[in-house]
């Protein structure tokens, strides 16, 4: 299995990364959301880099263009509810792209154990297509890995692509044991060393479903 890690080299990624981290600028929710779409739009644009292409002609007014254009069947799943504006940083640019959704939270049975429960998936079919599953946070990595068992239930994609912004490295070793390691892909923009006893990164960035949309009871 493939870990592309886009933070370990420098570009204007970082400073979008560092905003979303930054506890005096997390607060304005209106930026939280767009870096996290912004980030959506970049890790977009790397995966472009490995679908499958085709030359079509282009007509212009002064004569015609030979152009590579994307021919993959190309679907862009979200794990709600953190997950929405990285899924529109995604939609941004595979504007033809299917859309799944998934619903996942976590029920805490004490202060600190918690299961998590999917309720909700809208999906197209997903046999033969390249699976994009987008949730800016891989913590346990539980949320990802019982998303993508609800999503399996649509078909078996060709390839996967787990698109986050932080993930720990627990929930790297994780995914790297229950998805399929021969055509799954990860890219992330920052791996993080602990999980609190809540189970949150750390240092992470805090919940973003509560930053990006506000707190729940
Ligand atoms: O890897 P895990 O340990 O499963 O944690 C990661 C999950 O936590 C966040 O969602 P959360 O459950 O906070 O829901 P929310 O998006 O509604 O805030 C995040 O968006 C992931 O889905
Ligand atoms: O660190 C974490 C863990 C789970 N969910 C978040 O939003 N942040
Ligand atoms: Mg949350």
């Amino acid at each position: 299995m493939e870990i592309i890690n886009l933070g370990a080299t420098n570009s204007i990624l970082n400073q979008f990364v560092a905003e979303l981290r930054d506890v005096t600028i997390q607060t304005d929710s209106l930026r939280f959301r767009r870096n996290i779409e912004r980030i959506g739009e970049i890790l977009s644009y790397e995966i472009s880099k490995h679908i499958a292409y085709q030359k079509k002609t282009i007509q212009t007014p002064l004569g015609n263009a030979d152009m590579m254009v994307p021919n993959s069947r190309v679907v862009i799943s979200t794990i709600l509810r953190a997950g929405l504006p990285f899924h529109q940083g995604f939609l941004n640019y595979f504007d033809h792209a299917e859309n799944a959704f998934v619903s996942a939270y976590r029920k805490y049975k004490d202060r600190l154990n918690f299961d998590i429960h999917i309720e909700y998936i809208a999906s197209p079919r997903l046999k033969d297509k390249i699976l994009i599953i987008t949730d800016p946070m891989l913590a346990t990595g539980s949320s990802m890995e019982l998303a993508f068992q609800a999503l399996l239930t649509k078909g078996e994609p060709e390839h996967i692509h787990v698109a986050s912004i932080i993930a720990s490295k627990q929930a790297i070793n994780y995914i790297k044991e229950c998805m399929p390691a021969d055509k799954t892909t990860v890219w992330v923009a920052a791996i993080d060393d602990q999980l609190d006893e809540h189970s949150y990164i750390v240092p992470g960035l805090g919940d973003a479903g509560d930053l990006a949309f506000g707190i729940k009871e």
